[in-house]
């Protein structure tokens, strides 16, 4: 086994890495993997001890920038502050880990009906976040943040489809729905967004960190859409994480009104109009994360958990990481995996499948936003359901009636986590 065991440290050379758990053992693998990201079994210093469900946190971790739009009362400018808020959670999104850790790191894969709640409290109010795990066959999280002050609204889900020809490469899956109370209007916007591919550098120098590629879209209702072009090696910068943006009126790209170009891990510039390399009097707008600190998520202590919650289901599995235990690490996971195993099978004996707590999937339904704005930004009106377990949408009578359940007792919450984790 890899003698390499702590999850703060660098990678190690690709040198002094063989035998099995090895980085060139992983490297040769991955050449050779299904696409299954979960499947992978990579060398212990790759390990995270995060899950997955906590992921969908990095979309709020600025609320006032992700409520900023619903103060704006020009819809082209609304807009122009959703392409920013989008923008300013790329770096917490994709560049985090690899910033914390010096390197890019495997999460742990949830299993189905894992939750990650919490909130933020501060100058935008109380913002909620619900991520739950709403398929395991094929991998999916759904997700929806709400600030309760202005009722800005982002709900969403994901799953990944990885290939591999030179690196690995993913494609995601899914999108996310933005709804902006608009002010003097009654009916909010709705922004349709659609997710970056991206693909995992360093691998041969077994420091692997991610960059986007490709491009996405944010298309809104109000008749606005926004493109955003990624390069690893900066078109105009020739500096890694780069992008540009442009935001014009839907179906007229050739009348930019606004455009950024900038690195999403660093600062970047609004210019009102398209792009002009090196020119300061057209700026509108900027960000720099070194002047913005991201908000701090709260998260119940874990004995006030709900045992499907990550960080208490994951607890024994996260600190085992920590500490470089791998043995204890295989032990715990298993447990999980195997009761999970029994709890679909028991499932499927007697007929019912897993309720979700937060989420349904409307898959006989036609989902209004992916009829109206799906097709100018390529999205199938069926939201890829096929490859995400279902189209998922966050369910307002299931939220209402978790939130009015009586607190479970520790008989009740022991009996879960003996059923459903094997614990
Ligand atoms: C380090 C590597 C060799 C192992 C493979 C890890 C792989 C499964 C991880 C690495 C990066 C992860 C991305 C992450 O960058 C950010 C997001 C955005 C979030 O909103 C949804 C999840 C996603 C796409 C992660 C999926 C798992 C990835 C690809």
């Amino acid at each position: 086994m890899e003698s390499q065991t702590t999850t703060t440290t660098s990678a190690p050379s690709v040198q002094n890495t063989s035998g099995g758990g090895s980085w060139g053992a992983f490297l040769k693998s991955i050449a050779s993997f299904n696409g299954d990201l979960s499947s992978l079994t990579a060398p212990p210093f790759i390990l995270s001890p995060t899950s997955l469900t906590e992921f969908s946190s990095y979309w709020c971790e600025h609320p006032s920038v992700f409520v900023a739009p619903s103060k704006e009362s020009d819809p082209a400018r609304r807009a122009l502050l959703v392409l920013k808020w989008f923008l300013t959670t790329l770096k917490q999104q994709y560049a985090s880990r690899s910033e914390q850790y010096g390197n890019e790191k495997k999460p742990l894969n949830p299993f189905l009906g894992e939750l990650f709640l919490g909130k933020w409290e501060d100058e935008a109010g109380v913002t909620e976040l619900i991520s739950e795990q709403v398929s395991h066959h094929p991998p999916a999280t759904a997700y929806n943040i709400t600030n309760l002050s202005s009722g800005v609204r982002l709900e969403g889900y994901n799953a990944q489809k990885a290939s591999f020809s030179k690196t690995i490469n993913i494609k995601q899956i899914g999108h996310a729905v933005l709804t902006v109370p608009a002010p003097a209007s009654d009916r909010p916007d709705k922004y349709l967004i659609t997710l970056p591919s991206l693909h995992i550098e360093g691998l041969l120098l077994g420091s692997p960190f991610i960059e986007l590629d490709g491009s996405s879209w944010i298309t809104s209702s109000t008749g606005y859409t926004a493109r955003i072009d990624y390069s690893g090696r900066g078109w105009i910068s020739g500096k890694k994480n780069s992008f540009t943006a442009i935001l014009y009126p839907t179906g007229k790209e050739k009348e930019v009104l606004f455009s950024i170009s900038g690195q999403w891990t660093k600062d970047f510039e609004i210019h009102s109009g398209p792009f002009k390399y090196n020119s300061k009097d057209t700026i509108v707008d900027s960000w720099d994360p070194l002047l913005s600190p991201p908000s701090k998520l709260i998260v119940s202590p874990i004995e006030e958990q709900h045992p499907l919650e990550s960080r208490r289901a994951w607890a024994k599995v996260a600190a085992a990481i920590t500490k470089g235990d791998l043995e204890t690490v295989s032990v715990e996971k298993s447990k999980i995996e195997n009761a999970q195993r029994q709890a679909r099978a028991k499932e499927r004996a007697e007929g019912r499948t897993w309720q979700r707590r937060y989420f349904t999937a409307q898959n006989d339904v036609p989902d209004p936003i992916l009829a109206n704005l799906g097709p100018i930004v390529g999205l199938p009106t069926h939201g890829d359901s096929d490859k995400t377990g279902g189209l998922w949408r966050f369910d307002f009578e299931k939220a209402e009636a978790a939130r009015n359940e009586p607190r479970l007792s520790q008989e009740d919450a022991a009996k879960i986590a003996r059923e459903l984790l094997g614990q």
